[in-house]
Protein backbone atom coordinates (compact mmCIF):
# COMPACT_ATOMS: atom_id res chain seq x y z
CA UNK A 1 0.00 0.00 0.00
CA UNK A 2 1.29 2.88 -1.25
CA UNK A 3 -0.91 5.92 -0.36
CA UNK A 4 -4.22 5.54 2.13
CA UNK A 5 -7.26 6.68 0.04
CA UNK A 6 -9.48 9.37 1.20
CA UNK A 7 -11.77 8.45 4.24
CA UNK A 8 -10.53 5.11 4.24
CA UNK A 9 -10.44 2.67 7.52
CA UNK A 10 -6.62 1.47 8.64
CA UNK A 11 -5.90 -0.80 11.41
CA UNK A 12 -3.15 0.24 13.57
CA UNK A 13 -0.55 -2.37 13.34
CA UNK A 14 2.17 -0.77 15.78
CA UNK A 15 2.40 2.23 17.62
CA UNK A 16 5.42 4.24 17.81
CA UNK A 17 6.60 7.36 19.48
CA UNK A 18 4.52 9.88 17.56
CA UNK A 19 3.77 8.10 14.80
CA UNK A 20 1.59 5.07 14.49
CA UNK A 21 1.71 2.16 11.58
CA UNK A 22 -1.17 1.01 9.97
CA UNK A 23 -2.80 -1.19 6.85
CA UNK A 24 -5.88 -1.11 5.26
CA UNK A 25 -8.35 -2.05 7.61
CA UNK A 26 -10.24 -5.04 5.54
CA UNK A 27 -8.61 -7.96 5.83
CA UNK A 28 -8.44 -8.81 2.50
CA UNK A 29 -5.87 -5.86 1.64
CA UNK A 30 -4.20 -5.28 5.18
CA UNK A 31 -1.58 -7.88 4.39
CA UNK A 32 0.93 -4.74 2.01
CA UNK A 33 3.52 -3.09 4.06
CA UNK A 34 2.50 -0.60 6.46
CA UNK A 35 2.29 2.83 6.07
CA UNK A 36 3.37 5.35 8.60
CA UNK A 37 1.11 8.10 10.27
CA UNK A 38 2.40 10.86 12.03
CA UNK A 39 0.23 11.94 14.99
CA UNK A 40 -0.74 15.15 16.41
CA UNK A 41 1.90 17.19 18.86
CA UNK A 42 -0.18 15.37 21.92
CA UNK A 43 0.15 12.14 20.46
CA UNK A 44 -3.54 11.75 20.19
CA UNK A 45 -6.55 11.20 17.94
CA UNK A 46 -10.36 12.57 17.95
CA UNK A 47 -12.64 9.54 19.11
CA UNK A 48 -15.62 7.95 20.52
CA UNK A 49 -16.97 10.28 23.58
CA UNK A 50 -15.62 13.93 21.87
CA UNK A 51 -12.31 12.57 24.03
CA UNK A 52 -8.75 12.30 21.96
CA UNK A 53 -7.57 8.89 22.48
CA UNK A 54 -3.92 7.44 22.71
CA UNK A 55 -4.11 4.81 19.93
CA UNK A 56 -3.26 1.12 20.32
CA UNK A 57 -2.48 -1.75 18.39
CA UNK A 58 -5.89 -3.19 16.79
CA UNK A 59 -7.49 0.26 16.69
CA UNK A 60 -9.48 1.21 13.87
CA UNK A 61 -9.54 4.95 12.49
CA UNK A 62 -10.59 6.46 9.42
CA UNK A 63 -7.81 8.34 7.61
CA UNK A 64 -7.95 11.74 5.68
CA UNK A 65 -4.82 13.04 3.69
CA UNK A 66 -3.98 16.57 5.53
CA UNK A 67 -4.23 19.13 2.73
CA UNK A 68 -0.61 18.97 2.31
CA UNK A 69 -1.24 15.45 1.60
CA UNK A 70 0.41 14.15 4.33
CA UNK A 71 -1.72 10.78 5.65
CA UNK A 72 -3.13 11.40 9.06
CA UNK A 73 -5.73 10.25 11.33
CA UNK A 74 -8.97 11.79 11.13
CA UNK A 75 -11.13 9.62 13.44
CA UNK A 76 -10.73 6.55 15.87
CA UNK A 77 -13.38 4.52 15.46
CA UNK A 78 -15.39 3.03 19.16
CA UNK A 79 -13.55 -0.29 20.16
CA UNK A 80 -15.93 -3.15 20.03
CA UNK A 81 -13.51 -5.12 22.57
CA UNK A 82 -10.22 -4.06 24.33
CA UNK A 83 -7.80 -5.31 26.55
CA UNK A 84 -6.58 -3.44 29.33
CA UNK A 85 -4.47 -3.08 32.24
CA UNK A 86 -3.04 -1.26 34.74
CA UNK A 87 -1.00 1.30 33.56
CA UNK A 88 2.55 1.16 35.41
CA UNK A 89 3.58 3.70 38.52
CA UNK A 90 0.39 5.31 41.40
CA UNK A 91 -1.58 7.40 38.62
CA UNK A 92 -5.38 5.64 38.19
CA UNK A 93 -4.81 5.88 34.62
CA UNK A 94 -5.58 2.21 32.24
CA UNK A 95 -3.51 1.23 29.24
CA UNK A 96 -5.42 -0.31 26.43
CA UNK A 97 -3.02 -2.99 25.09
CA UNK A 98 -5.14 -3.79 22.30
CA UNK A 99 -8.39 -2.96 20.88
CA UNK A 100 -10.62 -4.71 18.59
CA UNK A 101 -9.75 -8.04 19.92
CA UNK A 102 -12.03 -11.11 19.34
CA UNK A 103 -10.02 -13.87 21.00
CA UNK A 104 -7.51 -13.86 23.91
CA UNK A 105 -4.59 -16.82 23.61
CA UNK A 106 -3.46 -16.60 27.12
CA UNK A 107 0.12 -18.81 26.91
CA UNK A 108 1.81 -20.49 29.89
CA UNK A 109 4.33 -22.81 29.15
CA UNK A 110 4.07 -26.57 30.93
CA UNK A 111 8.12 -26.25 31.68
CA UNK A 112 8.61 -24.95 33.66
CA UNK A 113 5.22 -26.25 35.12
CA UNK A 114 2.39 -23.70 34.70
CA UNK A 115 1.33 -21.08 37.40
CA UNK A 116 -2.21 -21.53 37.67
CA UNK A 117 -3.04 -17.66 39.81
CA UNK A 118 -0.93 -16.00 36.76
CA UNK A 119 -3.42 -17.72 34.02
CA UNK A 120 -6.38 -17.13 36.60
CA UNK A 121 -4.99 -13.34 36.66
CA UNK A 122 -4.95 -13.43 32.77
CA UNK A 123 -8.35 -14.98 32.36
CA UNK A 124 -9.62 -11.78 34.00
CA UNK A 125 -8.25 -9.45 31.70
CA UNK A 126 -9.36 -11.83 28.87
CA UNK A 127 -13.25 -11.59 30.24
CA UNK A 128 -13.08 -8.41 31.27
CA UNK A 129 -12.14 -6.99 27.60
CA UNK A 130 -15.33 -9.57 26.10
CA UNK A 131 -13.19 -11.52 24.12
CA UNK A 132 -13.08 -14.79 23.95
CA UNK A 133 -10.30 -16.37 26.20
CA UNK A 134 -8.29 -19.62 24.98
CA UNK A 135 -6.14 -21.11 27.53
CA UNK A 136 -2.49 -22.20 25.25
CA UNK A 137 -0.34 -24.46 27.22
CA UNK A 138 2.91 -24.68 25.51
CA UNK A 139 6.26 -26.27 25.20
CA UNK A 140 4.38 -29.75 25.65
CA UNK A 141 7.31 -31.20 23.70
CA UNK A 142 9.56 -30.55 26.88
CA UNK A 143 7.32 -32.97 29.69
CA UNK A 144 6.24 -36.39 29.94
CA UNK A 145 2.68 -36.00 31.20
CA UNK A 146 0.85 -32.56 29.95
CA UNK A 147 -2.34 -34.28 30.07
CA UNK A 148 -1.77 -34.37 33.93
CA UNK A 149 -1.07 -31.03 34.45
CA UNK A 150 -3.79 -29.69 31.78
CA UNK A 151 -6.49 -31.36 33.55
CA UNK A 152 -5.41 -29.17 36.45
CA UNK A 153 -5.47 -26.24 34.68
CA UNK A 154 -8.87 -26.48 32.90
CA UNK A 155 -9.89 -26.79 36.42
CA UNK A 156 -8.89 -23.49 37.44
CA UNK A 157 -10.23 -22.03 33.73
CA UNK A 158 -14.10 -23.00 33.73
CA UNK A 159 -15.58 -21.34 30.14
CA UNK A 160 -12.14 -21.65 28.26
CA UNK A 161 -10.81 -23.88 26.29
CA UNK A 162 -7.13 -25.48 27.03
CA UNK A 163 -5.14 -26.56 24.05
CA UNK A 164 -1.89 -28.15 24.87
CA UNK A 165 0.59 -27.24 22.11
CA UNK A 166 4.59 -27.49 21.07
CA UNK A 167 5.16 -25.27 18.73
CA UNK A 168 8.77 -26.63 17.45
CA UNK A 169 7.25 -30.06 17.32
CA UNK A 170 4.01 -28.62 15.97
CA UNK A 171 1.69 -30.39 17.48
CA UNK A 172 -1.98 -29.26 19.29
CA UNK A 173 -2.09 -26.29 17.17
CA UNK A 174 -4.77 -27.74 14.86
CA UNK A 175 -7.63 -26.46 17.15
CA UNK A 176 -6.03 -23.00 16.96
CA UNK A 177 -5.67 -23.04 13.25
CA UNK A 178 -9.36 -23.53 13.02
CA UNK A 179 -9.68 -20.04 15.35
CA UNK A 180 -7.91 -18.15 12.20
CA UNK A 181 -11.13 -17.06 9.85
CA UNK A 182 -10.86 -14.23 7.71
CA UNK A 183 -11.67 -10.95 10.50
CA UNK A 184 -10.87 -12.61 13.21
CA UNK A 185 -8.14 -10.68 15.71
CA UNK A 186 -6.41 -13.13 17.90
CA UNK A 187 -4.02 -11.63 20.72
CA UNK A 188 -1.41 -13.62 22.42
CA UNK A 189 -0.79 -12.67 26.39
CA UNK A 190 1.30 -14.33 28.53
CA UNK A 191 4.74 -14.31 30.88
CA UNK A 192 8.32 -13.78 29.00
CA UNK A 193 9.52 -16.65 27.71
CA UNK A 194 6.16 -18.21 27.49
CA UNK A 195 6.55 -19.46 23.84
CA UNK A 196 4.25 -16.55 22.70
CA UNK A 197 5.99 -15.27 19.65
CA UNK A 198 7.28 -18.66 18.59
CA UNK A 199 3.30 -19.61 18.56
CA UNK A 200 2.79 -16.78 16.45
CA UNK A 201 5.32 -17.68 14.03
CA UNK A 202 3.94 -21.34 13.84
CA UNK A 203 0.12 -20.05 13.43
CA UNK A 204 1.49 -17.58 10.53
CA UNK A 205 3.12 -19.90 8.79
CA UNK A 206 6.00 -17.97 9.09
CA UNK A 207 8.90 -16.22 10.76
CA UNK A 208 6.99 -13.11 11.57
CA UNK A 209 8.19 -12.43 14.56
CA UNK A 210 12.00 -13.17 16.42
CA UNK A 211 12.07 -15.51 18.94
CA UNK A 212 14.11 -15.90 22.29
CA UNK A 213 17.41 -17.82 21.12
CA UNK A 214 17.48 -16.40 17.90
CA UNK A 215 19.60 -13.29 18.83
CA UNK A 216 23.50 -14.16 17.49
CA UNK A 217 25.07 -10.46 18.87
CA UNK A 218 25.79 -12.60 22.27
CA UNK A 219 23.60 -9.77 23.65
CA UNK A 220 21.22 -12.23 25.66
CA UNK A 221 18.16 -13.15 24.32
CA UNK A 222 15.54 -11.61 22.06
CA UNK A 223 12.59 -10.73 24.22
CA UNK A 224 9.46 -8.63 22.38
CA UNK A 225 9.63 -4.96 23.36
CA UNK A 226 6.57 -3.88 21.40
CA UNK A 227 2.92 -5.06 20.42
CA UNK A 228 2.09 -5.39 17.16
CA UNK A 229 -0.53 -6.79 14.97
CA UNK A 230 -0.07 -8.95 12.20
CA UNK A 231 -2.23 -9.78 8.98
CA UNK A 232 -2.01 -13.61 8.06
CA UNK A 233 -2.73 -14.75 4.60
CA UNK A 234 -5.53 -16.30 5.72
CA UNK A 235 -7.11 -13.35 6.78
CA UNK A 236 -6.81 -13.46 10.48
CA UNK A 237 -5.11 -11.14 12.85
CA UNK A 238 -2.50 -11.87 15.11
CA UNK A 239 -1.37 -9.41 17.96
CA UNK A 240 1.77 -10.44 19.85
CA UNK A 241 2.30 -9.08 23.27
CA UNK A 242 5.81 -8.69 25.52
CA UNK A 243 5.44 -10.37 28.21
CA UNK A 244 3.60 -8.99 30.67
CA UNK A 245 5.23 -8.94 34.05
CA UNK A 246 2.62 -8.28 36.85
CA UNK A 247 0.20 -7.58 35.16
CA UNK A 248 -1.83 -5.10 36.73
CA UNK A 249 -5.16 -6.42 35.96
CA UNK A 250 -7.98 -3.90 35.92
CA UNK A 251 -10.31 -6.49 37.26
CA UNK A 252 -13.72 -5.83 37.62
CA UNK A 253 -15.96 -7.81 40.13
CA UNK A 254 -17.97 -9.43 36.75
CA UNK A 255 -14.80 -10.25 34.89
CA UNK A 256 -13.29 -11.82 38.89
CA UNK A 257 -17.12 -13.74 38.70
CA UNK A 258 -16.24 -14.91 34.73
CA UNK A 259 -13.25 -16.04 35.76
CA UNK A 260 -14.28 -18.10 39.24
CA UNK A 261 -17.78 -18.97 38.40
CA UNK A 262 -17.22 -21.85 40.62
CA UNK A 263 -16.43 -19.46 44.05
CA UNK A 264 -19.37 -17.17 42.75
CA UNK A 265 -21.99 -19.98 42.89
CA UNK A 266 -20.60 -21.07 46.20
CA UNK A 267 -21.00 -17.82 47.64
CA UNK A 268 -24.63 -17.59 46.36
CA UNK A 269 -25.23 -20.51 48.76
CA UNK A 270 -23.82 -18.81 51.86
CA UNK A 271 -26.30 -17.74 54.62
CA UNK A 272 -25.14 -14.75 54.80
CA UNK A 273 -25.85 -12.47 51.39
CA UNK A 274 -22.84 -10.41 52.68
CA UNK A 275 -20.69 -13.12 53.86
CA UNK A 276 -16.95 -12.28 53.92
CA UNK A 277 -16.35 -16.44 53.77
CA UNK A 278 -14.48 -16.03 57.21
CA UNK A 279 -15.61 -17.33 59.66
CA UNK A 280 -20.03 -16.62 59.29
CA UNK A 281 -22.21 -19.39 60.17
CA UNK A 282 -23.29 -21.10 57.25
CA UNK A 283 -20.41 -20.17 55.03
CA UNK A 284 -21.12 -22.60 51.65
CA UNK A 285 -17.16 -21.31 50.67
CA UNK A 286 -15.77 -22.33 54.19
CA UNK A 287 -17.88 -25.49 53.86
CA UNK A 288 -16.02 -26.44 50.35
CA UNK A 289 -12.63 -25.72 51.38
CA UNK A 290 -13.04 -27.87 54.33
CA UNK A 291 -14.33 -30.71 52.29
CA UNK A 292 -11.61 -30.26 49.19
CA UNK A 293 -13.79 -29.19 46.72
CA UNK A 294 -12.55 -25.92 46.44
CA UNK A 295 -8.54 -25.71 46.63
CA UNK A 296 -7.11 -23.17 48.75
CA UNK A 297 -5.24 -22.21 46.20
CA UNK A 298 -8.06 -20.93 43.91
CA UNK A 299 -10.12 -19.40 46.83
CA UNK A 300 -6.75 -17.67 47.81
CA UNK A 301 -6.74 -16.16 43.91
CA UNK A 302 -10.12 -15.39 43.69
CA UNK A 303 -9.51 -13.52 47.14
CA UNK A 304 -6.65 -11.71 45.81
CA UNK A 305 -8.56 -10.81 42.53
CA UNK A 306 -11.53 -9.63 44.22
CA UNK A 307 -10.23 -7.39 46.48
CA UNK A 308 -8.12 -5.99 43.62
CA UNK A 309 -11.46 -5.32 41.94
CA UNK A 310 -13.02 -3.69 44.65
CA UNK A 311 -9.81 -1.49 45.18
CA UNK A 312 -9.88 -0.31 41.52
CA UNK A 313 -13.78 0.38 41.42
CA UNK A 314 -12.97 2.59 44.67
CA UNK A 315 -9.74 4.29 42.85
CA UNK A 316 -12.07 5.16 39.82
CA UNK A 317 -14.87 6.18 41.72
CA UNK A 318 -11.88 8.64 43.55
CA UNK A 319 -10.87 9.57 40.05
CA UNK A 320 -13.99 10.46 38.58
CA UNK A 321 -14.54 12.55 41.98
CA UNK A 322 -11.15 14.38 40.96
CA UNK A 323 -12.07 15.29 37.77
CA UNK A 324 -15.48 16.44 38.89
CA UNK A 325 -14.15 18.84 41.72
CA UNK A 326 -11.50 20.24 39.09
CA UNK A 327 -14.55 20.85 36.40
CA UNK A 328 -16.02 22.68 39.43
CA UNK A 329 -12.76 24.60 40.43
CA UNK A 330 -12.50 25.81 36.67
CA UNK A 331 -16.43 26.73 36.48
CA UNK A 332 -16.11 28.91 39.81
CA UNK A 333 -12.38 30.39 38.27
CA UNK A 334 -14.53 31.41 35.25
CA UNK A 335 -17.23 32.99 37.57
CA UNK A 336 -14.62 34.84 39.43
CA UNK A 337 -13.45 36.30 35.83
CA UNK A 338 -16.36 36.97 34.92
CA UNK A 339 -17.52 38.91 38.05
CA UNK A 340 -14.28 40.64 38.53
CA UNK A 341 -14.39 41.89 34.47
CA UNK A 342 -18.01 43.44 34.96
N1 LIG B 1 10.95 -26.96 23.41
C1 LIG B 1 10.19 -25.94 23.06
N2 LIG B 1 10.68 -24.71 23.12
C2 LIG B 1 9.89 -23.66 22.76
C3 LIG B 1 8.57 -23.87 22.30
N3 LIG B 1 8.02 -22.66 22.03
C4 LIG B 1 8.98 -21.75 22.30
N4 LIG B 1 10.12 -22.34 22.74
C5 LIG B 1 11.37 -21.67 23.13
O1 LIG B 1 11.15 -20.85 24.25
C6 LIG B 1 11.96 -19.67 24.17
C7 LIG B 1 11.09 -18.42 24.29
O2 LIG B 1 10.24 -18.36 23.16
P1 LIG B 1 9.57 -17.00 22.66
O3 LIG B 1 8.62 -17.38 21.58
O4 LIG B 1 10.59 -15.97 22.36
O5 LIG B 1 8.80 -16.57 23.97
P2 LIG B 1 7.92 -15.25 24.21
O6 LIG B 1 6.77 -15.66 25.06
O7 LIG B 1 7.59 -14.60 22.93
O8 LIG B 1 8.92 -14.37 25.06
P3 LIG B 1 8.99 -12.75 25.18
O9 LIG B 1 9.21 -12.23 23.80
O10 LIG B 1 10.15 -12.52 26.09
O11 LIG B 1 7.69 -12.30 25.77
C8 LIG B 1 12.70 -19.77 22.85
O12 LIG B 1 13.98 -20.27 23.12
C9 LIG B 1 11.89 -20.75 22.05
O13 LIG B 1 12.64 -21.44 21.08
C10 LIG B 1 8.07 -25.21 22.22
O14 LIG B 1 6.94 -25.50 21.84
N5 LIG B 1 8.93 -26.20 22.62
ZN1 LIG C 1 -19.48 -17.43 52.84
Amino acid sequence: MDSLTVGSQVRVVRVDRGAVLVVPADAASARGLPVRVELDRDGLVPGPQGLRWAPTVGDVAVSRPRADGVPHLAELLPRRTELVRDSAGSTSRTQALAANVDVVLVAEHLDPEPDLGRIERLLTLAWRCGARPVVVLTKADLVPRASIVAAEVTAAAPGADVHVVSATADTGLEPLRALLRPGVTLVVVGPSGAGKSTLVNALAGAEVMSVGDRRADGRGRHTTTHRELIALDCGAFLIDTPGLRAVGVVADAAAVEATFPDVAELALACRFADCAHESEPGCAVRAALESGELPERRFDSWRRLAREAAWQARRSDARLAALEKARWKQKTAEYRREVRGR
